[in-house]
């Protein structure tokens, strides 16, 4: 039998400011990965969108949290649409939209484990909360909603909380996180391989530690990549890009060692901005890491 990937869409570009992120899953699309994936052999279903709408944008003047019940109310929807995929056995694929669509695939995926890791490639954390955020951004609050901290409203999304464990949890790429998040990377223990460890270990050490970490502690991992975790030379169609991040071959040679391993279960793509792109250079690198993670062979 041929193994299932099902594609959901999450045009949402509500989580942070730069409008265009909503078109993240066109431009993945329209760089070809059902094709792509149907020639590595497998059998793939395109559920389309989530229906997102064009809420009014909104700062609650509170909190400073914007946009707080789009956000929500997208992610109840993906969450719904994810766990179907997983009722149906399939692998979900999850195309961003702004990362605060990870607290949606969390959801629908994780009562689906005991213990689900995850793995967070990205140059941020996604660690703030309604207190720590210096933006409002709830783009920057979708681990810390995962792990059961920051706005009820989100931590609650799929009925159920914490997702994840903190000690579960490897981010690979981190240069730019905030005050309050090094805090809680401290606090909870959370295994972070910032740039500086993946310059001086390699890609291929990272990967092996993080590979054997999660296999002995976990009954399953997700992937969430935000493009933004490699360098803007080769990503520059994101909303917040650092410099200094990962390379091209490096973050294949990272998703090639994850499809070796066979850990992953799920994943999700996610901040691919079309508007900031050139000619869709991330989404096509986007597809490409999707290859390498699915198993894609040169020979
Ligand atoms: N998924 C992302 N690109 N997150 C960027 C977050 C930036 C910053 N740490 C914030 O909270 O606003
Ligand atoms: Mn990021
Ligand atoms: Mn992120």
């Amino acid at each position: 039998m041929k193994k299932k990937i099902s594609i959901i869409g999450a045009p949402m570009d509500l989580g942070q400011l730069r409008r265009g992120v909503d078109m993240g899953p066109s431009a993945i699309r329209y760089a070809g990965i059902v094709d792509r994936l149907e020639r590595i052999g497998y059998e793939v279903h395109d559920w389309g969108d989530i229906q997102i709408g064009r809420p009014k944008l909104v700062t609650d003047p509170k909190t400073g949290l914007r946009n707080l019940e789009a956000v929500v109310n997208a992610n109840k929807r993906l969450a719904e649409k994810v766990d179907e995929i997983m009722e149906n056995g399939h692998f979900p694929l999850v195309l961003g939209g702004d990362h605060s669509i990870a607290i949606g695939t969390l959801a629908g995926v994780s009562k689906y484990y005991d213990r689900l890791g995850v793995i967070w490639y990205d140059a941020h954390g996604d660690l703030n909360t309604v207190e720590t955020s210096p933006s409002g951004n709830i783009h920057g609050m979708p681990l810390a909603a995962s792990l059961g901290l920051g706005a009820k409203e989100l931590v609650e999304i799929g009925g159920y909380s914490p997702k994840i464990k903190s000690e579960n949890i490897v981010i690979i790429g981190a240069r730019s996180l905030d005050p309050g998040e090094k805090q809680l990377i401290k606090e909870k223990g959370i295994k972070v391989y910032t740039m500086h460890e993946i310059d001086k270990l390699g890609m291929p050490r990272v990967m092996e530690e993080t590979i054997s970490y999660l296999k002995e502690r976990t009954d399953g991992v997700h992937l969430s990549l935000d493009l933004d975790a490699l360098d803007p030379l080769f990503a520059p169609g994101v909303g917040t890009p650092v410099v200094g991040g990962l390379g091209y071959r490096e973050s294949n040679l990272a998703m090639e060692m994850l499809a070796e391993s066979g850990l992953i279960t799920s994943a999700e793509f996610v901040e691919v901005n079309p508007i900031l792109d050139e000619r869709n250079k991330t989404g096509i690198l986007a597809v490409d890491l999707m290859g390498s993670l699915l198993g894609e062979q040169l020979l």
